[in-house]
């Protein structure tokens, strides 16, 4: 762990988390040992990771999943994802869950048997499907960030910033762009807003920075982009009638 040095009890763990907006320094409860820890302030409570399966080729994308989840830590922020302990999914949840911070793992039922995903850290949530575990993991977190992966970190990745272009949601979306991984995708959407395809305010939905504490800092700051963009009270309106005429055909 980065910049804590800890020695623990239950209540002061409580303490650090009423605390969460404040620095805490040097403080003593009971006969408990003395305390160092600096908490970040955030806005964010849980953050999504979307990333690999796989672990890729290269070292700096394992150094890249960890140092994620030392950064959420240090800012008393807990991890949402995608469940078990395959890949760079695995090195995020365990970093974040051996540094003592709140993990939750949403796994469709079909790829919960362990030989498949291994164990997930922490709390775990199963859904019934794939697009189920998509919307919880929108629902329980506070913005976005992909890793480096391959098709299914694509596809969350960008079904979570078509959803921002709607404004379905406000949730800030980061790339960690870890050595020029995501170059080429950053160059084709620039190839979209001058094709006319994206607009070019849209262009700013994704945020991106080359490691994890300057992603951070960048999605903190974000104020999103409103142009026209369809209203979140409708969305919700129109949830809502959608539930509302299942539950009549179920009937
Ligand atoms: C059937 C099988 C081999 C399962 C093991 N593999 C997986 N286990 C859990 N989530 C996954 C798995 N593969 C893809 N995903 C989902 O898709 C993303 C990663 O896909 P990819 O490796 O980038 O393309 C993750 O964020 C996760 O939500």
């Amino acid at each position: 762990m980065s910049n804590i040095t800890k020695s623990l009890g239950e209540q002061d763990t409580c303490l650090v988390r009423r605390n969460s907006m404040k620095e805490i320094l040097d403080v003593k409860s009971g006969d408990q040992l003395e305390m160092k820890m600096k908490v970040k302030a955030s806005r964010f409570t849980r953050v999504c990771v979307f990333c690999g399966s796989s672990a890729g080729k290269r070292d700096c994308y394992r150094d890249a999943a960890l140092e994620l989840g030392q950064e959420l830590v240090s800012r008393n922020l807990g991890l949402v994802y995608g469940g078990g302990s395959v890949g760079l999914m695995g090195l995020v949840s365990q970093a974040v869950h051996s540094g003592g911070g709140h993990v939750l793992g949403i796994i469709p039922k079909t790829l919960m048997c362990k030989e498949l995903t291994g164990e997930t850290v922490g709390e775990v949530r199963a859904v019934t499907d794939m697009h189920q575990r998509k919307a919880e993991m929108g629902r329980h977190s506070d913005c976005f960030i992909a890793l480096p992966g391959g098709y299914g970190t694509l596809e969350e990745l960008l079904e979570v910033i078509t959803w921002a272009q709607l404004g379905i949601h406000d949730k800030p979306v980061g790339l960690l762009n870890v050595d020029g991984y995501y170059n080429y995708l950053l160059t084709f959407i620039d190839k979209a807003v001058d094709d006319g395809f994206i607009r070019p305010s849209q262009r700013n939905i994704i945020v991106s920075a080359p490691n994890a504490k300057e992603l951070v800092q960048k999605l903190e700051d974000y104020v999103p982009v409103h142009d026209g963009a369809i209203a979140r009270a409708r969305w919700e309106v129109e949830q809502e009638e959608f539930k509302v005429s299942l539950q009549a055909e179920v009937a």
